[in-house]
């Protein structure tokens, strides 16, 4: 191969700096919502751990409220001395947040769902009545805890009225919280609404309010839905990691990732410590006792498994031609499938010279043709291939 890089440089896409944006890993909140999510201590200590030697900037736990057992683990979390900040996910209600200040977390992320569902079924405040909590809530926190992070979210945000969103998030940045929330909490929005809506909140929070973006990935948009939140200005990115949640889950970390890298690779490179994301996949997969998908971004067993004899003749002479992203950055490696029926014979050829093998134009053409009809009947694995290809030579 004469070289390995990622899409030629003239491709037309937006820059996208890597500073502009941040991870708020939720691995061990919304990640405890998923069917298999159930950490014990040492989980969450082994999850905190790796995801702040990757370089996860924030890390979202559990609210305190769920059990006594969980307000101690959130303890020892932000006892570890990790560079990752720690925010827990709370009501925004007195009780909630009184029981969290004492855990030693970073920020609180509270939450109030402003759609009708929510009103009517979940909480049953109306518009005013949420606003008149955020107000003592966060007054208190400011008063009291000055040291926090606020964050406020409008839990449903996308089947929410637009004017009443409007109303609670500049009431909310009014008060000085420190981000606003967007949740899509039954992955229901179209990118295009998030661009829209981001781009519509942004004009009624304060310059210095920050806008974080959660995505259920209910309708497949997770991944899509939190790039457009940051092409419209979002400064914060909910992930977890394999994408496990509630239901199908939300944006997976490591397709977040694969998305934002190809706006601004060296930036990605120098925040976070990419070649580390294998690992992180396959602890959560062991966690969950749950394979990673075979499709998953960047890391699925064939995410980098390449086939048909047009893209491998690309390939071999250069890997850009048929990748987005150099798997090695990410610290996994590409697959050459050459023994097939699609193969084609500049694979064979390379396959050969590989062995030290070389055939004439008419012999490539001939062991070429046979590799085909032998894979027609059944699958070849890479030692067949190469007991053909030195039988032929001797034959
Ligand atoms: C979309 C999301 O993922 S949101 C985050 C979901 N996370 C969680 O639910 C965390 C885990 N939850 C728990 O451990 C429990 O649900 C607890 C401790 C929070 C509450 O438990 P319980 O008191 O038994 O109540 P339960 O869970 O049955 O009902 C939810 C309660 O929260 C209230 N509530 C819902 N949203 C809010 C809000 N944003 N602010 C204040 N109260 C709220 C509901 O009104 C209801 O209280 P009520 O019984 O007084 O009407
Ligand atoms: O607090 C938030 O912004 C998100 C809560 C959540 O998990 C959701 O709405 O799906
Ligand atoms: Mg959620």
């Amino acid at each position: 191969m004469t070289q390995d890089s990622s899409a030629p440089t003239d491709h037309p896409a937006p820059l996208i700096p890597a500073t502009s944006w941040a991870i708020i890993d939720s691995t061990l909140r919304e990640g405890e919502q998923f069917a298999r999510g159930n950490f014990k201590t040492e989980d969450k200590i082994e999850i905190a751990r790796a995801l702040d030697a990757f370089g996860a900037e924030f890390i979202e736990v559990t609210t305190p409220m769920v059990s006594a057992q969980t307000h101690a683990d959130i303890r020892r979390l932000t006892s570890l001395g990790l560079k990752a900040k720690f925010l827990t996910h709370v009501r925004c209600h007195m009780d909630d947040v009184q029981r969290a200040v004492d855990t030693g977390v970073d920020g609180l992320d509270l939450l109030f769902g402003t759609s009708s569902f929510l009103r009517e079924f979940s909480h049953g405040k109306n518009i005013g009545q949420i606003i008149d909590s955020a107000q003592q809530v966060i007054s208190w926190i400011k008063t009291h805890h000055p040291d926090l992070q606020i964050r406020f979210s409008a839990e449903d945000t996308f089947r929410s009225e637009e004017a009443d969103l409007m109303a609670v998030y500049k009431a909310v940045s009014d008060l000085g919280v420190h981000r606003v929330g967007l949740a899509d909490t039954v992955g229901v929005a179209t990118p295009r609404q998030v661009y829209t809506l981001v781009r519509e909140v942004r004009k009624v929070i304060h310059a210095e309010c920050g806008i974080e973006f959660h995505g259920h990935n209910d309708t497949g948009c997770a991944v899509s839905n939190a790039y457009e939140a940051v092409e419209a200005g979002a400064t914060h990115i909910d992930t977890t990691i394999l994408g496990i949640g509630e239901r199908n889950g939300i944006t997976p970390l490591g397709g977040f990732l694969a998305r934002m890298f190809t706006f601004d690779p060296q930036g990605l490179i120098d925040k976070y410590n990419l070649d580390l994301l294998p690992e992180l996949d396959r602890m959560i997969a062991r966690m969950v006792d749950l394979p990673i998908p075979w499709n998953n971004y960047l890391t699925g067993e064939f995410a980098y498994n390449h086939k048909a004899g047009m893209h491998l003749k690309a390939i071999y002479l250069n890997p850009g031609a048929y990748e987005a992203i150099p798997p090695g950055v990410f610290g996994v490696g590409r697959r050459i499938q050459a023994a097939s029926k699609v193969t084609g014979k500049h694979a064979i050829a390379y396959k050969a010279r590989e062995m030290g093998l070389h055939y004439g134009e008419d012999a490539l053409r001939r062991v070429t043709d046979h590799i085909k009809a032998l894979a027609e009947q059944d699958e070849l694995d890479d030692a067949h291939l190469e007991q053909v290809l030195r039988e032929w030579v001797s034959a």
